[in-house]
């Protein structure tokens, strides 16, 4: 995969699911990350074809819990990303994962307590040898892109001291969200923090931190000189913010999201979590629409509530008839 000149989806957890991961490419989005998922958590999952709705699924054995789901359309786009505190484990997991996927990233920004405690996360941003250790024996032993992201440490040159480290360990990118372990997502992000690690490094880098309007993937790649721009939350309050024509109407968005969800049957925890995250960005989660969300158990439920009911029946009768072939 190519990382000059991309436009890229953050992953985020409960939300980089794949029919918003399909959303967001259709709007324009290059790259596509999958939400991040635990090593420990993919190593126990088998790799299913799932003939019903025409994706690959990986399922906790002994179970039918989906643990991350993809398909043909995304392969060459789609990046899975994976926590993890351990080179073997997470070779592991990304040897069951490999072959479905365009490139396996490794976190090394979350700051949750949950990440931490685990050594993941943030906590392998003060593990330069683990880090090396773990990039490297992806490196040798798959032949898809191995990147990581990580955030900023407390001062420019640390972080550009790892972040030649990382250079070294043969990664095709480097995502370098803007802002340190402490810093809450209220705190504007440093573009020129990520200048510095863009000036000092020969493989691209991923700029990350505050795109809220499609000028603003210019805005920050001319501030950094980074070849690549990652969204996060701009994407998830509107994922045509990738489309170079302007940005739709949420409410168009939101229903093509649903639409996308019954499609590729998504979970509806998940489903349900991102449509209050869209809503409570712009509206509040008091007033009907939210209401009538947070009580949905189905996905014919959101399917009534968005207007949506022939676009749900149509997808479960072909699947009905696919079945029957
Ligand atoms: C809902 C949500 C979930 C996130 N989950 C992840 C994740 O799974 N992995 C990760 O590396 N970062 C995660 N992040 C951080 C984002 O990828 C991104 O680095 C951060 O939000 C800054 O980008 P922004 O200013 O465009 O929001 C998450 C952020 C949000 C808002």
């Amino acid at each position: 995969m190519d990382y000059e000149n991309k436009l890229v989806l953050a992953p985020m957890v409960r939300v980089g699911t794949l029919p918003f991961r399909l959303l967001a490419a259709q709007y324009g989005a290059d790259i596509t990350y999958g939400e991040e998922i635990i090593d420990h958590k993919m190593i126990k999952c088998e790799r299913r074809i799932n003939e019903h709705v025409g994706a690959v699924d990986f399922v906790e054995k002994g179970t039918d819990n989906v643990v991350f789901r993809t398909c043909s359309l995304e392969k060459n786009q789609v990046v899975f990303q994976m926590g993890t505190s351990n080179a073997v484990r997470a070779l592991s997991a990304a040897q069951l994962v490999c072959q479905d996927v365009a490139a396996i990233d490794i976190n090394m920004g979350c700051p949750k307590s949950f990440s931490i405690s685990g050594g993941m996360g943030a906590a392998l941003l003060k593990k330069p040898d683990l880090i090396h250790d773990i990039l490297t024996t992806l490196r040798r032993n798959l032949d898809i892109p191995i990147t990581c992201k990580i955030r900023l440490l407390n001062s420019s040159q640390d972080t550009v001291e790892l972040a030649r480290r990382i250079e070294t360990t043969g990664v095709s990118a480097l995502a370098v969200h803007g802002r340190r372990v402490a810093d809450r997502p209220r705190d504007p992000a440093k573009w020129s923090e990520i200048a510095d690690v863009v000036a000092a490094l020969s493989v691209p880098v991923i700029a990350n931190g505050d795109i809220f309007e499609y000028e603003d993937f210019h805005h920050i790649k001319v501030a950094t000189g980074a070849s690549s721009v990652m969204v996060a939350r701009g994407a998830l309050w509107n994922a045509s913010i990738f489309s170079e024509d302007g940005k739709l109407p949420w409410e168009e968005v939101k229903r093509e999201y649903v639409r996308k969800s019954i499609l590729w049957d998504n979970d509806i925890k998940s489903t349900k979590h991102t449509l209050k995250e869209m809503i409570m960005h712009y509206s509040c989660l008091e007033l009907p629409e939210g209401k009538a969300v947070i009580k949905s158990d189905t996905l014919a439920d959101l399917a009534k509530l968005y207007g949506e009911e022939k676009y749900n029946q149509f997808v479960q009768e072909k699947r009905l008839f696919d079945g029957s072939r």
